[in-house]
């Protein structure tokens, strides 16, 4: 579809500019090591993972995290999710102090499930970890798989299904918790190209649908600007974000995502985002 002929998009400014925060980091500092090892030797210097980090996140923003190999994207997302605490610094999110699992659905590179357990067995752990009447778990254990595309596939083993087919398992173990947010951490990077293509699509549309708000990392730049309604441009020594680049691409629930591949204005936007991780700020 040519750019002229899109929908007039909702864009991130315009949509989420009064909207609450969700996400509060407010000059984070993460530093890992304090070069005091007992044996000289053993010490080394301290890493800054993150400097003086700000971001705020409002409700319904689709966030993505994007920049080189040890910028500090997954050590931002742990302290969002309550996994890691700042050295200096806070984050809020909904306005608290971030508890793991409260809130928050997390989704990793890899999905994680039990093996052991069925694809139902899995998603019904979470859901009673929810506080789900087990009598209600096996219902809504299928409505969470039709919500990824799985749906009948409750009895099947986890080792039976395709790498795309268990981390869609992860998507909907982490929507059973019914969260407001999501945080993902390169959950595609694993899959090949074609499984990556269909789900950053059911992803877009999902969090479209249920106005959940995101924040994403990836090392994609395609991944970023098709996801992202604002792709947040971080550099390393230290940890930083360098850009804030809005994403103006429609955004409603029967958007053709394929089709926006395909636009001058997503490869616009892809070229802006390319520049910006050469320039000097990133650098
Ligand atoms: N537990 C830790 N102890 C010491 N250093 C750490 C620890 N976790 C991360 N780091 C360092 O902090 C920096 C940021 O790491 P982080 O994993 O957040 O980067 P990243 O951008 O997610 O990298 P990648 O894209 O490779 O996953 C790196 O220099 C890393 O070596």
């Amino acid at each position: 579809m040519p750019a002229a002929e899109l929908p007039a998009p909702r864009t991130a400014a315009a949509a989420e500019s009064d909207s609450a925060p969700v996400v509060a980091v407010d000059r984070v500092t993460v530093r890992f090591g304090d070069g005091g090892g007992r044996f000289r030797r053993a010490r080394t210097a301290p890493v800054d993972a993150l400097s003086d980090v700000s971001l705020t996140v409002r409700e319904g923003e689709f966030a993505v995290l994007v920049g080189p190999s040890g910028c500090g994207k997954t050590t931002l997302l742990r302290v969002v999710a309550g996994f890691a605490q700042p050295t200096t610094g806070t984050a809020r999110v909904h306005g608290a102090a971030p508890v793991p699992g409260r809130g928050v659905g997390v989704v990793f590179q890899q999905p994680r499930l039990f093996p052991w357990r069925t694809v139902g067995g899995n998603l019904a752990f979470a859901l009673a970890r929810h506080g789900v009447p087990h009598a209600d778990r096996a219902a809504r254990a299928e409505e969470l798989l039709d919500r990824v595309r799985l749906p009948g596939m409750s009895h099947r083993r986890v080792w039976e299904l395709s790498g795309g087919q268990q981390q869609r398992v992860a998507i909907a173990r982490a929507l059973a918790a019914e969260p407001r947010l999501l945080l993902l951490d390169e959950p595609f990077a694993a899959l090949d190209a074609l499984t990556r293509e269909r789900l950053q699509e059911e992803v877009r549309t999902l969090a479209a649908r249920t106005r959940t708000t995101v924040v994403f990392v990836t090392h994609s730049a395609d991944e970023a600007v098709l996801l992202g309604s604002r792709v947040l441009v971080m550099a390393a020594s230290p940890g930083r974000i360098a850009a804030d680049l809005p994403i103006p691409l429609p955004r409603n629930a029967d958007t053709d995502v394929p089709a926006l591949r395909g636009t001058a204005e997503f490869a616009r936007l892809r070229a802006e985002l390319s520049a910006a991780l050469r320039g000097p700020a990133a650098r």
